[in-house]
């Protein structure tokens, strides 16, 4: 099948941190020089900052899939280095941002735009963002190529998981092309076609899905590992009763699950 050709002014970079395996992507129209950022990493904000300074581009939006339970997003220190951008992700994310996203809400820059796409299941707040114009969709840990974000913790269901990729992921043409959060293979796209077809997991029935999700046996990510025990959050959780903690999850600023030792920071 024909990969979709872009647009001659629609400028597209996808970057990768080597630590977690997260792809941050940039997109921007060249014409009007404004830009947007999707799931940026904390330590590779300075990265980020210099590759939207050197192409000359106004970054307006730093928008996030979800929130993140390997890496603490970086939205939050780029609106530091680059005070013009403001943060952005879904409202379901119970996270905080300068724009709280909803299902079918349209992100402007320039002459082009993407479509918010709820596609909840490996968290409660994951969304899809689909660039129709460009034939292309970033999907965030909700599809990953051949296979899927896990579902079993942050409020993750592999119910609800299937059903977003089905109805909202695989719903679109069967050429676009698909763009994760992560890859653990080194690959670093797909196409709808190639998931429809070729997905281990997805390509099955929910029943035999939901089963595959729960033997699946995944050890933590290992920054998750690393934010347990090297982060004064740790600390705290250790000394905060749990009603304290409820009460930061809530606010969406700081997440401490006591239960798996994780946390993760909100946008700031
Ligand atoms: N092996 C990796 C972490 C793998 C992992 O759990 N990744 C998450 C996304 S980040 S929360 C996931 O959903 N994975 C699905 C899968 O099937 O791998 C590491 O060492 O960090």
């Amino acid at each position: 099948m024909n990969q979709p050709q872009l647009s001659e002014t629609f400028l597209f970079r996808q970057f990768f941190d080597r630590t977690s395996c997260t792809y941050t992507y940039l997109l921007a129209d060249t014409q009007t020089k404004e830009a947007v950022l999707i799931d940026p990493v904390i330590e590779l904000a300075e990265r980020d900052r210099k590759a939207v300074q050197e192409l000359g581009l106004n970054l307006i939006y730093a928008l996030n899939t979800h929130m993140h339970a390997d890496h603490i997003t970086g939205t939050g220190l780029l609106k530091k280095l680059i005070p013009t951008c403001k943060s952005m992700i879904a409202e379901s994310s119970g996270a905080k941002g300068d724009i709280l996203l909803k299902n079918s809400d349209k992100v402007k820059f320039g002459n082009f735009e993407l479509e918010v796409r709820s596609t909840p299941g490996h968290t409660e707040g994951c969304v899809t963002y689909v660039c129709h114009s460009q034939s292309m969709a970033f999907t965030g840990d909700t599809l990953l190529i051949r296979g899927c974000g896990r579902t079993d913790f942050q409020g993750g269901s592999s119910d609800i998981l299937y059903d977003s990729v089905w109805k909202q992921i695989f719903t679109l043409p069967e050429n676009f092309t698909l763009f994760p959060a992560h890859d653990y293979k080194g690959c670093t796209k797909t196409s709808v076609a190639e998931e429809r077809e070729l997905n281990p997991r997805l390509t099955k029935s929910k029943e035999e899905f939901v089963k595959i999700m729960a033997e699946l046996g995944l050890p933590y990510p290992k920054m998750i590992g690393e934010f347990c025990f090297n982060s004064f959050v740790f600390l705290l959780a250790t000394i905060i009763p749990l009603i304290e903690l409820k009460m930061y999850n809530e606010r969406g600023l700081l997440l401490v699950d006591v239960s798996l030792c994780t946390f993760k920071m909100g946008d700031a």
